[in-house]
């Protein structure tokens, strides 16, 4: 059984009909990306796998459990986690106070603090310092970060990579193969060259449709399917 599964997921914004027929599966363990090109819908169904929009019709399961409908907060607690493009870090809090913020009962499990640290040493570094005052890369550690201090089976994570430095990027790359042993996550990308290191499985949407789902290593070498669906030129 896939981790979660999608079926015909719709979600209209107000008046417009974004999401129009999404569906793929995501298996457990691993990265599995969701690309596409500028407003094709990859935010829209990450927000709404989280309970963010109201997809309907259609199914969002999780481990079978139909949570299409259910409240994000509902969703989270059955260890879904969310890493927004706008990253979430609270700007006047520490990286401490952000961290103690994104746990269940405000402490923290010593093993998981560690294993951040291990994962992101600017972390335990800027441990007393406002998140504002964090780079661009560092907020971001801090964001995933905050999705993984408490044990998560699944990571939603958006565009992490967007205006970082390349070598900012590398170790991002790092830590995500390194997560992705032990929770799995659904990744959607602009960045190709990072998403490619990284899926195992893949989508592509299209107008709000999927238009594609296959392995990354076969995408990775079908340069006239990527210029079809994403406009990459090689
Ligand atoms: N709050 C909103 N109100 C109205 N339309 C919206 C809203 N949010 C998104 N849309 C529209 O839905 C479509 C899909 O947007 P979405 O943000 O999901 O795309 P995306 O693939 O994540 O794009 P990008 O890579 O630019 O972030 C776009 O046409 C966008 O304009």
């Amino acid at each position: 059984m896939s981790l979660l599964s999608l079926s015909q997921m719709k979600t209209s914004i107000g008046q417009y009909h974004v999401l129009h027929d999404v569906t793929f599966d995501v298996p457990e363990g691993g990265v599995f990306v969701l690309l596409g090109r500028n407003g094709a819908g990859k935010t829209t169904t990450l927000r709404s796998i989280m309970g963010l929009w109201k997809p309907s019709p259609g199914s969002v399961r999780f481990r079978g459990e139909d949570i299409a409908g259910l409240h994000a907060s509902d969703i989270a607690r059955k260890g879904i986690a969310f890493v927004p493009e706008n990253m979430g870090v609270f700007g006047g809090l520490t990286v401490e106070e952000n961290l103690v913020l994104a746990t269940a009962k405000g402490k923290f499990d010593d093993v998981r603090l560690k294993r951040i640290y291990d994962l992101f040493p600017a972390l335990e570094q800027f441990w007393t310092k406002q998140a504002w005052s964090l780079s661009g890369g560092q907020k971001q550690m801090l964001s995933v970060a905050r999705a993984i201090i408490e044990p998560r089976e699944l990571i939603l994570i958006d565009e992490p990579t967007k205006g970082l430095a390349p070598s900012i990027i590398d170790g991002m790359a790092e830590a995500f193969a390194e997560i992705g042993q032990s929770t799995t996550i659904l990744l959607v990308e602009q960045n190709f060259n990072f998403a490619k290191r990284l899926g195992q499985g893949m989508a592509v949407i299209d107008d709000g449709h999927i238009a594609h789902t296959g392995t990354m290593p076969d995408f990775a070498v079908d340069t006239a399917l990527q210029e079809q669906l994403l406009s990459l030129s090689s």
